[in-house]
């Protein structure tokens, strides 16, 4: 955010103060070569007045886990900060990104009581800038110029929209093979594989992601921030998708000053439309159980 500009001021709250107050002194010192933004550490009452509130606390991925494994432990954190955000920074849209981050935005929209428009998860533009990092890679053009979109779940049961991927307004295919550079099936395999297995393969070699997911929330604060009605992938409680009524999951949406102002239904092929719905019951099962479990239970 501090990069990009993307906030005036910009606060870190975190169980762990001292830790918090060293990150906002060291991104500090960076405000000199980069945007004009005041950050600091400071306790919840702190977020007074702010329009957004990033939702990041709670526990990670280890290697070798899925991010539903991570469900209970942080519905508990979420059940702990959130009243406190709330308590300081009653207007902030909530831009949630703890993982499973479906799911914790299904849950941040019940413990918060907020309108849904106004809980926002990161949800899949990551997955998207990954898919458009890697065919923007593949087709030698930069990923700025590749739109495309992964939709569902942000985890295992994504669904990579090839059938609406674009460059130049033309289906990625054809654009690809104009390039000289055609899509093999291997290709898809690999380019599949590598936006839905990313987390995994980078969290074996340093322990977490950062730097994407980082770069996404920015991208949605602005967003926010200069009410620009922007369109990305995001997450949001859907009343009704593919038949399942009440999910949290990703599809494009309009962003603005208030949250999300709409939601567009891509064109999906029929293979994306089944495996949509599919990762659409995952999260509606895993939503449904912690609700049970944590005894929120309708
Ligand atoms: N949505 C996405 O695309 C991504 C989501 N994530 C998720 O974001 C979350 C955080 O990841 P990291 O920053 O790598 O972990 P981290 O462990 O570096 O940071 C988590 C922070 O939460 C704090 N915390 C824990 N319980 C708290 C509480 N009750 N109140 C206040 N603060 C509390 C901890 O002190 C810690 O500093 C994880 O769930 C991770 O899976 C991470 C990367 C991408
Ligand atoms: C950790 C995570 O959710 C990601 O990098 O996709």
């Amino acid at each position: 955010m501090v990069t990009t500009g993307a906030a005036s001021e910009i606060v870190l709250v975190d169980a762990n103060a001292a830790l918090a107050k060293s990150q906002a002194q060291d991104i500090a010192h960076a405000i000199p070569f980069t945007h004009a933004v005041a950050v600091h550490a400071g306790p919840y009452a702190a977020l007074e007045g702010a329009g957004v509130v990033v939702l990041s606390a709670g526990v990670g991925q280890k290697p070798g886990e899925t991010r539903l494994d991570l469900l209970e432990r942080n519905a508990r954190v979420f059940a702990e900060v959130i009243p406190a955000v709330l308590a300081a920074a009653p207007d902030a849209v909530l831009l949630v990104a703890t993982n499973p981050v479906d799911v914790m935005t299904q849950i941040a929209t019940r413990i918060s009581g907020l309108p849904p428009h106004r809980v926002i998860g990161s949800g899949t533009v990551l997955d998207t800038a990954r898919f458009r990092a890697l065919l923007g890679a593949r087709l030698g053009v930069t990923p700025k110029s590749v739109h495309a979109h992964v939709v569902g779940e942000h985890g295992d049961s994504e669904v990579l929209l090839w059938s609406g991927a674009t460059v130049a307004g033309v289906p990625v295919y054809r654009a690809a093979a104009q390039l000289g550079r055609p899509l093999t099936a291997e290709d898809r395999t690999a380019i599949d594989e590598g936006v839905r297995r990313a987390a995994y393969h980078i969290i074996a070699g340093k322990g977490h992601t950062a730097f994407g997911i980082g770069g996404g929330l920015a991208r949605l604060v602005a967003a926010i921030a200069g009410d620009e009605k922007l369109v990305t992938t995001c997450a949001l409680l859907n009343e009704l998708v593919v038949g399942v009524p009440d999910v949290v999951l990703s599809l494009p949406r309009v962003i603005g000053a208030r949250g999300v102002i709409d939601t567009i239904l891509p064109d999906f092929a029929p293979d994306e439309e089944a495996a949509l719905r599919h990762s659409a019951a995952i999260l509606k099962e895993a939503a449904d159980g912690v609700e049970q479990r944590m005894g929120w239970g309708a």
